[in-house]
């Protein structure tokens, strides 16, 4: 169906009257190719104050991104609010925008073993799916897995700026309180053992997005992984404080800004010797 300027109209993948994606507004040309995401929009802007410079600035409901250069690397910064439906929509709808990015998701979390402190960051290698949005597109036992690129980026990046960190699996729940097992009172969880169980599987975290980052990353030809900082210790019933809230999302920040400017430098070389299989870590 046409509109009124002669576009067409479709409902598979949905555009608004400018021909920007439907939820994140964003086309083609105005997303970079080095992609930052993370559920909360005040970081998206803290991120972006970190900037050498803003080109492009869009909000519509909780999606607000940042498009701009990072030390001169082209770098998009995206809040995508909570939740695996909504990291569905901005990956589908990035993916529309641009090519083969790489993506980061700098997150918070609650740990699941005693020796991860509050502050400390935690890099996913996989995760495991108690989510439902990813069976949509991958049967059962399809693994969730974070690229190789990244996992290294983002230890590299830890190491050098010698923030504490861990690399292991990462749970993503469908929710905050039951689908992380939480005893709210009037609300208690059917599975309230998920807490135990997971932690003796050696799970490092929960949280709210990733299975989805990087399950739908990978059918979409994208580079994805996370890290994200210990705001909780569900072994000790521990919460971080509001100032070392602040530092550890900092931490977090540059351990993702880090990595995605490893990962730029990396491309360029891989370009420079037209070898797609120039391995960083094995010069
Ligand atoms: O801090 P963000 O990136 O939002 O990540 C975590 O925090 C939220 C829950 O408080 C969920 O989105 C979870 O994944
Ligand atoms: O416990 C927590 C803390 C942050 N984010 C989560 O998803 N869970």
């Amino acid at each position: 169906m046409e509109n009124e300027k002669g576009q067409i109209q479709s409902a598979e993948i949905v555009k608004t009257e400018t021909g920007r994606q439907y939820h994140v507004n964003l086309a083609p040309g105005e997303v970079a190719p080095y992609i930052m995401l993370c559920g909360d929009p005040a970081r998206a802007k803290r991120v972006s104050q970190l900037f050498d410079e803003v080109e492009l600035t869009r909000q519509n409901r909780e999606y607000i991104s940042f498009t701009g250069k990072y030390k001169n690397m082209p770098v998009t910064v995206m809040g995508t609010g909570i939740g695996c439906g909504n990291m569905e929509i901005a990956v589908i709808e990035l993916l529309q925008c641009v090519d083969n990015p790489v993506i980061i998701r700098v997150g918070s979390c609650g740990t699941l073993q005693e020796d991860i402190e509050l502050g400390d960051l935690i890099i996913t290698t996989g995760s495991v799916r108690l989510e439902n949005v990813s069976t949509y597109f991958v049967p059962e036992g399809y693994p969730a897995l974070a690229h190789i690129d990244t996992i290294w980026a983002l230890q590299k990046a830890c190491a050098e700026q010698n923030f504490r960190h861990h690399s292991g699996l990462t749970a993503c729940s469908p929710g905050f309180y039951g689908g992380q097992g939480r005893h709210v009172p009037g609300f208690p969880p059917r599975k309230p053992h998920l807490l135990d169980e997971l932690g003796k599987l050696k799970v490092k975290n929960f949280e709210m997005e990733t299975s989805v980052l990087l399950t739908m990353s990978h059918l979409g030809g994208a580079r994805a992984g996370t890290v994200c900082a210990a705001y909780a210790n569900r072994t000790k019933n521990t919460f971080i404080s509001p100032e070392d809230k602040d530092s550890a999302e900092m931490n977090c920040i540059l351990a993702g800004l880090g990595a995605l400017l490893e990962l730029h430098k990396t491309d360029q070389i891989r370009k420079e010797k037209n070898n797609e299989q120039w391995y960083p870590w094995l010069t």
